[in-house]
């Protein structure tokens, strides 16, 4: 009897643990689900389409990066300067005002990358500077930004200068008025320019354009891209599933063992003449005074020994470096000759600057001459007011943050999309007219500070800013004092791929004609496509 009645006892206290466990899972339950309903309401305060209980709107999130591209326009067009979309459980914020962006990207918590750059991980590493996280982030920014000053990049104008003789000499077969795609030759100069600034070793893309290091490059960044916006290939036992994975391997070990094989041949170079100058820490002494310093031989510098930078971290920044600094360049550099070769008028005066400058020699730029190409400049920089390289830069959100009435909760992603933001016409008026007097200090100064973003904003703004311009003013500078340049798309029939960086889908055709005394800057000279030689017979325009 006693015993029965202790089993009773017993189970009326398992009874209310049970109870108890059971309500506080319950209330935890409940309390998350409110949280969450409470957070959908915040969010959905935002203008957005309307969307589907738990897919969202990713039933028309389309694979294709040229319907994505429109989709972001027509987003932007229709519900306005921030839009809420709803991709599955997760709900991107859409920002294409200068204020909403100030907002963001110049708050030192948010710091982190969108989700998306994840994707980069295998081959750049979680730690370089492009996509760490905030807390690795500050200590690399703070070591490499020496690397990209002034001085440094004055070094680099020998190799530009080289580097766009090439391809101004492999543009001369093409210089018949004929119409020919000048993308690929503007994607090899500009990896030839930053291999070789980074790793100080020539990859020779402009001769050699598929050989496995350069192949390797295009194709895994083709399979990064497609990664980040098909999202049946995100998880990765699909992406394993469907061989991918294999794939990406194979091209990691091309990619790596040639990073890696340049590092430890640098390494073993700079402990030699390390040893052979003394301990000073003058770069001169390190390399010998003649030698030209790449960014990897300041990170081996800056590395102490591998104590504050080991040779697999100097791996990933120079690999990043070459993602970074090659596709960036080369798109900017392509819009910029597109759009010129678009406006006539506007591309004589920069033939102009240009005769004044090197009054009609073959010399290499000079650091002087590049300060003085202010119009020149002024339209690389309307050139990418209007095709900005990077057209999407995504954070992710650490913390709450209110932006006007709305507040867009922790843990969703934002993207700033910079294509849009430098079209709002408060901002620039009449925002599809090319017009490079836009970036005359009088009219700049107008201007909201966020409302120009080609190369970021706030602390985690591009690093390679200065280098990319200058390497942009010394192979437009070279392409335009020979030729003089015409476009075949028109602005309005243009496709562009909403990629990493904002690529034309079909490439970019032109024309290009010799820049003759007689008719050196005519939109029409004598050499004309209408007196041109029979090879071109049959090309629409
Ligand atoms: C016209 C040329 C270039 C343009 C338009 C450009 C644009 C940008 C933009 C918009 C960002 C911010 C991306 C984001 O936050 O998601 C960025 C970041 C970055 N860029 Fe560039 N870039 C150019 C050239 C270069 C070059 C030549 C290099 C290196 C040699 C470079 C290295 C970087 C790095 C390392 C970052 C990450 C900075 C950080 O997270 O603190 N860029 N760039």
């Amino acid at each position: 009897m006693e015993w029965l009645r202790s089993q009773v006892v017993v189970m009326e206290e398992v009874g209310v643990v049970t109870y108890l466990v059971i309500t506080a899972l319950l209330a935890l339950t409940l309390a998350a689900f409110f949280r969450r309903q409470y957070e959908v309401w915040i969010i959905n305060r935002i203008p957005g389409p309307i969307s589907l209980p738990l897919v969202g709107n990713a039933l028309s999130v389309t694979t294709d990066s040229e319907v994505l591209f429109k989709l972001g326009v027509w987003l932007v067009r229709e519900y306005g300067q921030m839009v809420r979309v709803w991709i599955g459980m997760s709900p991107p914020v859409i920002i294409s005002g200068a204020r909403q962006a100030e907002v963001v990207l110049n708050n030192t918590k948010h710091l982190d990358k969108s989700h998306q750059y994840d994707f980069f991980h295998p081959w750049l590493g979680t730690t370089g500077l492009f996509i760490s996280k905030t807390s690795d982030w500050h200590t690399r920014k703070k070591l490499l930004t020496p690397a990209f000053h002034l001085k440094v990049l004055e070094q680099f104008v020998d190799v530009f200068n080289i580097q766009s003789n090439k391809l101004v000499s492999k543009l001369k077969k093409e210089a018949d008025g004929c119409v020919f795609d000048i993308f690929p030759y503007i994607t090899n100069c500009t990896l030839d320019i930053i291999c070789e600034t980074a790793m100080g070793c020539s990859v020779n893309a402009q001769d050699n354009p598929e050989s496995d290091y350069i192949m390797a490059i295009h194709r895994i960044q083709h399979l990064i891209q497609q990664r980040m916006i098909v999202l049946w290939m995100q998880p990765d036992f699909i992406f394993r599933l469907l061989g991918y994975a294999r794939e990406q391997e194979e091209l990691l070990k091309t990619l790596h063992s040639f990073t890696r094989n340049i590092v430890k041949a640098r390494r073993k170079l700079y402990e030699q003449q390390k040893q052979q100058g003394g301990a000073g820490s003058d770069d001169e002494q390190h390399l010998g005074k003649k030698q030209r310093l790449a960014f990897l031989d300041l990170l081996l510098e800056y590395s102490e020994g591998g104590t504050v930078l080991t040779d697999e971290d100097i791996r990933e920044e120079v690999d990043l470096f070459v993602f970074a600094g090659h596709d960036t360049t080369t798109v900017a550099i392509n819009w910029c000759l597109y759009i010129l070769g678009r406006h006539p008028e506007i591309q004589a005066r920069v033939h102009e600057e240009l005769d004044s400058i090197f009054e009609g020699t073959d010399r290499p730029a000079t650091m002087d001459d590049i300060r003085q190409m202010k119009y020149t400049e002024n339209c690389i920089k309307e050139a990418l007011r209007l095709f900005p390289s990077v057209p999407y830069v995504g954070r992710q959100l650490s913390g709450d943050i209110n932006i006007g009435k709305y507040r867009i909760p922790a843990g969703a992603s934002v993207m700033v999309f910079t294509y849009a933001l430098h079209r709002d016409p408060e901002q620039f008026p009449d925002p599809e007219v090319f017009d490079p007097d836009r970036f005359l200090p009088e009219n700049a100064s107008k201007r909201h500070p966020f409302a120009y973003n080609a190369f970021s904003a706030g602390p985690r703004n591009c690093i390679g800013q200065k280098f990319g311009m200058i390497e942009e003013k010394v192979m437009v500078s070279s392409v335009l004092r020979k030729f003089r340049i015409e476009s075949i798309t028109p602005m309005k029939k243009l496709k562009l791929l909403s990629e990493i960086v904002l690529r034309p889908k079909d490439g970019n055709h032109v024309r290009l004609f010799p820049r003759t005394a007689e008719s050196p800057t005519s939109a029409r000279g004598s050499n004309s496509v209408q007196d041109n030689n029979t090879r071109c017979q049959g090309e629409g325009s």
